[in-house]
């Protein structure tokens, strides 16, 4: 990854103030509008099956979420991600839960069989469900067996790297550590704070980034994600350093918004922990 890509592609995302769809879950709906407008994006929410069509048309980016899926929002993602795909706008999934229920792991593989999806950004255990291996994923949230270490990174890289093969998406699998694939080049991105872990919707927020970073510098979705993932990982650093004695998660969900929208490229250059994983 070359540093002057962070910088650009963080202000890329300012300069194009990129319009994205959103089909999410109701649980992190405002954070993830938030975290758009806060990394220089727009964003629009809409899911009715009726209205979807017209809404992705006019955007540059559609980010589908199964949080809290339902009969009526798997019709809505289908529809946009058809009509993204014939506009050639990048689509990102984030299979929240997959591998918890038959009809996450189910909804979450058409969506990835049926449409050109860019980017695949999820836990380890939602990738693994995914990938058709062992579903140990504990609700929304990271099995502990499956999380990635320093000890365990090259054969999680080399996971990964086959899941993007296969998909033929850019895959981000997040959590202490990060790692970003197109199938070929890996990094891992080791920014962050374990207090995101203690918010609901880092993840959410981080795949809308993900699909403003797209829209933004669409002619490398793998730079473009780098970027997402290590401005989502600093601004939880420096969330976390923000924190006082008697603030809690409330406060650094706050803080991290706070963050985003103050993500300096330069700053991200400087700060960024981005370790290029060899075969
Ligand atoms: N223990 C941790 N240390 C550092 N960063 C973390 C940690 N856990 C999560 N993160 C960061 O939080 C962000 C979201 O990743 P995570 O894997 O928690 O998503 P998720 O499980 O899909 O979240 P959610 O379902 O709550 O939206 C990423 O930027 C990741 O780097
Ligand atoms: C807690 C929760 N449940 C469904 S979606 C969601 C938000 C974080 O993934």
């Amino acid at each position: 990854m070359e540093q002057f890509a962070l910088k650009n592609a963080v202000e890329t995302v300012r300069a194009s103030v990129p319009l994205v769809h959103n089909i999410t879950n109701y649980v992190t709906v405002n954070d993830c509008a938030n975290a758009l407008l806060a990394c220089g994006g727009s964003p629009i929410m809409s899911d009715e099956p009726e209205d979807v069509i017209d809404i992705t048309s006019i955007c540059g980016a559609l980010a589908i979420n199964i949080g809290t899926l339902n009969k009526r929002t798997i019709e809505a993602m289908f529809l946009a991600g058809e009509r993204a795909a014939e506009l050639g706008h990048p689509i990102v999934l984030d299979p929240v839960g997959a591998g918890a229920s038959r009809l996450r792991t189910a909804t979450a593989a058409e969506l990835l069989d049926k449409l050109p999806i860019a980017v695949i950004r999820g836990n380890m255990s939602e990738a693994k469900a995914l990938a058709g291996g062992a579903a140990t994923t504990r609700g929304v949230d990271v099995c502990p067996d499956d999380a990635v270490t320093p000890e365990n990174l090259a054969e999680s890289a080399a996971f990964a790297r086959d899941f993007a093969k296969k998909t033929g998406a850019v895959v981000a699998i997040t959590g202490a550590i990060d790692i970003v694939t197109d199938g070929e080049e890996a990094y891992a991105v080791f920014n962050g704070s374990p207090v995101m872990g203690k918010i609901t919707g880092a993840g959410c927020m981080l795949s809308c980034l993900c699909a403003a970073y797209a829209a933004a510098n669409p002619g490398s979705m793998l730079d473009a994600t780098v970027a997402a993932v290590s401005s989502m990982g600093l601004a939880g650093e420096l969330a976390e350093k923000r924190m006082g004695s008697r603030d809690g998660n409330g406060s650094f969900r706050t803080y991290l918004l706070d963050a985003l929208y103050r993500m300096d490229g330069e700053a991200l250059e400087a700060a960024a922990k981005i370790e290029r994983i060899e075969r």
